[in-house]
């Protein structure tokens, strides 16, 4: 059931010295418990704010953390909050009791770190249910669709592991970054042990449990590397995880807490702007350079049968750097496409590579290429970006092309990431008492599943994002060929579930039924 309503605020925006009504719409969620689960509300201004959305998440517990986070457009809020606010800046570590071990779990996507990797990564990848969300009657097939699409797609992306030396950066970055996060929340009287947990490759979010039980970790905060909520990464991470906690008599009492997502930070906005600002003195005439902003893609029925905010996010965040750039003076044209797609069917328009060939064909001749939907470099920067798309802009009429790396270490950034988790430590544990009124939910505390169904409830049954046949020549015969093979597939399965032999079972995808 879903309760709607709407108010007028008066908001002072502390950046513009300015202050506006916005009108609240809040959405009430209320779960077959009754018992209500979440409050979204999105705040859109009535006037003064030209262009602007201020979205506020309010949900108890999990989301909470996202009531008291900076943003670069500030709001009136209640005596609590305020009250909560100031007592955190105060006396951060207030919130953790004398025998209280601290832990932060960094979720990201993990990837291959040698050639040899590549097709079991690309295996666990496909393998999610999140990535090519079967019909739930086809759900026996998503391991040995997995096994054919990552055998069939792991030259390919050989190749590109290959140019980029041969495995992933990731791994190194994360690590990096878990490590001066550390070292942050100590400087701010915040001693932590933080992790690092995979979705597809090594260190698996498995080991960064077992690891966070054998520390003896009391209050856990969960921070996904994504600065954007989307279905197909932090969602599938926090699905993952709490299938991991449901089982789990340990983590099912450990307090903890979910920041999904951060990108309207200060201290994020302002750390993308300054790597933006530094790229952009380094062009012949910086005012002419056209900011490219390009997001990773999601398949475009993520956003529009399933509710995906990615859209909406990628796409606030994109605003709040380019307001942050004019408060600095910087006013340079800019732009949002998304790269990375795979597979025929139709992703978030409008494409990377398309618009790099209209900007040249409209006589652009500079631009700033700025990655926006992960913080470390990876293959989809160091490949795609750096070389694929800058060769492609040199050949539509671009002359000039530079990059803003990925936010890394960048000091600034860490210190924020680190007061994100400072300011979520009051809302550790914050949903115990009505978790345990609701003795039916499957995270006691923490609530990812009740999180997911707020933007997926139904849990749409999604077209396959990638290939299932590698012989297309045109999109049409390959989505032809891609219904071929999923028969072909079909019919070796119903041959090996009936005779009990076949590659399947070789492989130890099916199990071996002995009669
Ligand atoms: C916010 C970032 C990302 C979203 C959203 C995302 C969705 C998404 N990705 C695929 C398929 C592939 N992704 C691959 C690699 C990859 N994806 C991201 C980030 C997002 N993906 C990163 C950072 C990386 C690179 C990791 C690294 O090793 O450096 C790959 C493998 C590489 C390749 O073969 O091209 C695939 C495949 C889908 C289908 C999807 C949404 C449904
Ligand atoms: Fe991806």
């Amino acid at each position: 059931m879903i309760e709607t309503g709407s108010l007028n605020l008066h908001c002072f925006n502390l950046s513009q010295n300015q202050s506006s009504s916005i009108r609240i719409s809040s959405q009430k969620c209320i779960n077959h418990t009754n018992r209500i689960y979440g409050l979204r509300m999105d705040a859109r201004p009535v006037s003064g704010l030209e262009k602007r959305s201020l979205v506020v998440k309010s949900f108890p517990g999990i989301y909470q953390p996202l009531l008291v986070s900076k943003n670069p457009f500030q709001r009136h809020v209640s005596s609590s909050e305020t009250a909560l606010t100031s007592q955190m800046q105060v006396a951060p570590n207030k919130f953790i009791m004398g025998n209280d071990k601290v832990g932060v779990l960094l979720l990201n996507l993990g990837g291959p770190e040698t050639l040899e990797d590549v097709q079991p990564f690309l295996f666990n990848l496909f393998a999610d249910p999140d990535i090519i969300r079967l019909p739930k009657l086809f759900g026996f097939l998503q391991k040995p669709l997995a096994q054919f699409i990552s055998v069939a797609r792991a030259s390919k992306s050989k190749e590109g592991y290959a140019s980029i030396g041969g495995g992933s950066p990731l791994r190194q970055m994360t690590d990096a970054q878990a490590e001066q996060l550390r070292k942050s929340l100590i400087d701010k009287s915040v001693p932590a042990h933080v992790y690092v947990g995979m979705r597809y490759w090594h260190p698996f979010t498995e080991e960064a449990i077992e690891k966070i039980k054998n520390d003896g970790i009391t209050k856990l905060v969960v921070l996904p590397l994504y600065p954007q909520f989307s279905i197909s990464t932090s969602g599938s991470s926090l699905r993952l995880l709490e299938s991991i906690f449901r089982e789990d008599e340990y983590l099912v009492n450990m307090q903890h807490t979910v920041i999904p997502s951060w990108y309207q930070r200060e201290g994020y906005i302002k750390s993308m702007a300054n790597l933006i600002e530094v790229e952009l003195k380094k062009f012949q005439d910086p005012q002419q350079v056209m900011i490219f902003f390009s997001a990773h893609g999601v398949p475009l029925s993520y956003v529009e049968e399933a509710g995906d905010p990615y859209k909406a996010e990628m796409e606030e965040c994109v605003d709040f750097i380019m307001q942050e750039l004019e408060n600095r003076k910087i006013s340079n044209a800019y732009t949002l496409a998304y790269q990375s797609r795979v597979g025929p069917v139709e992703w978030l328009k409008p494409y990377t590579d398309e618009t790099i060939v209209e900007l040249g064909q409209k006589g652009i001749k500079s631009l700033l290429a700025v990655p926006i939907s992960f913080v470390s470099e990876h293959i989809e920067t160091l490949e795609e970006i750096d070389v694929e798309y800058k060769e492609l802009a040199m050949e539509s009429g671009i002359t000039e092309w530079g990059r803003v790396p990925a936010l890394g270490c960048e000091p600034n950034f860490i210190s924020d990431l680190a007061d994100a988790v400072i300011e979520s430590l009051p809302y550790v544990g914050a949903m115990a008492v009505s978790n345990l009124e609701a003795s039916q939910t499957l995270v006691p505390l923490g609530s990812v599943e009740e999180l997911l169904a707020a933007y997926d409830s139904t849990r749409a049954e999604l077209p396959s994002p990638v290939n299932l046949w590698v012989w297309g020549w045109t999109k049409s015969a390959e989505t032809w060929n891609g219904r071929v093979a999923m028969l072909a597939v079909l019919a070796l399965l119903v041959v090996e579930v009936t005779t009990g032999h076949g590659l399947l079972h070789h492989w130890g995808i099916l199990p071996v039924f002995h009669r």
